[in-house]
């Protein structure tokens, strides 16, 4: 009886430090881990102590048997005295149910990140399409600038020659504009400047681009149009600038005439040459006395 039990007690004494140097080594990441050594060695005495026993049926070392207790009770103290040392850091390890929570609130912290980021995306983009708008916006007349002007040109011209559409395009200067600023200041020329803006805005399609190329020059451009209706809208402008009241409100009658020049777009041209031909027929309505309006005749069929 005390042979086998010994064996038995022995045998496990022996394999469960083995299960526990396993464990050691393949989760080397656990908390205290060192602790699994010490009850393994703790253990293992224990199997000693028993395997002593059974010798001692036979032959009675029981000095080495009082080694083995000795030596077992030293690290069973040390074991245990780690142990209950450790003990409130082992319980502040949150239970499987705290990381349940965390994790819930960690995944409910992602999504509100990933909300938020979302959101600041679209911020971005939405003042993205602002600033390049205002890149390309007159900061007077809130039509567009130069710039802008550019980058309509380009892609309607692209846009004619790709479905065979007409194009045509009209350069508007105000007359004799150094007078308005000489005779009632630049700040009431500017208000010349930004009516005239809003005359042209209002008299052209939806379709139609309208900017300020500089200084008191506008262009406009006309997709779907050809020369002939230009003409006509080109006639409406003159006399619709010819007719206006400016700067009415500031308690001023101020007159002002414009000179238009009309050309389409030909299928070989590009951007500068097609402004060139504009600035022709511009500087011929000048010189044709002004409030005039050119058309460019030599368009070739
Ligand atoms: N108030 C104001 N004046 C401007 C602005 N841009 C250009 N000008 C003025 O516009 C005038 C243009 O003068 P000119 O190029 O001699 O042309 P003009 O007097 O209109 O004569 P024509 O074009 O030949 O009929 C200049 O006096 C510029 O100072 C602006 O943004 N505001």
């Amino acid at each position: 009886m005390h042979f086998f039990g010994d064996l038995l007690t022995a045998t496990a004494y022996f394999l469960i430090p083995l299960a526990l140097i396993h464990l050691f080594r393949k989760r080397n990441d656990l908390a205290f881990n060192w602790i699994f050594m010490m009850a393994a060695a703790f253990i293992f005495l224990c199997g000693v102590t028993h395997f002593m026993a059974i010798i001692n049926i036979w032959h009675g070392y029981y000095y080495l048997s009082g080694i083995a207790k000795l030596a077992t009770g030293i690290v069973s103290i040390m074991t245990t005295i780690m142990i209950w040392y450790l003990l409130p850091r082992i319980i502040a390890i949150p239970s499987n149910q705290e990381f349940k929570v965390k994790n819930e609130q960690l995944l409910l912290t992602q999504q509100k990140l990933i909300e938020s980021n979302q959101l600041l995306e679209e911020r971005v983009r939405a003042r993205t399409v602002e600033l390049e708008k205002l890149a390309h916006t007159d900061a007077l007349t809130g039509i567009m600038n130069r710039g802008g002007l550019m980058n309509g040109l380009t892609n309607e011209m692209d846009r004619a020659t790709r479905y065979k559409h007409p194009l045509t395009i009209m350069m508007i200067d105000i007359d004799h504009f150094k007078r308005v600023n000489d005779e009632y200041g630049h700040v009431q020329g500017d208000n010349v400047i930004i009516e005239v803006a809003d005359i042209l805005s209002k008299v052209s399609r939806s379709t139609d681009s309208v900017g300020r190329y500089g200084g008191e020059e506008f262009l406009l451009l006309m997709p779907e149009t050809e020369t002939v209706k230009a003409k006509i809208l080109a006639e409406r402008i003159r006399v619709d600038v010819a007719n206006h009241h400016f700067c009415h409100e500031e308690g001023l009658d101020i007159s002002v005439t414009c000179s238009i020049g009309v050309t389409e777009f030909e299928s070989n041209q590009d951007s500068s040459s097609l402004l060139k031909t504009v600035d022709e027929m511009l500087y011929k309505a000048k010189n044709s006395g002004r409030n005039k309006i050119i058309v460019n005749n030599n368009i070739a069929a």
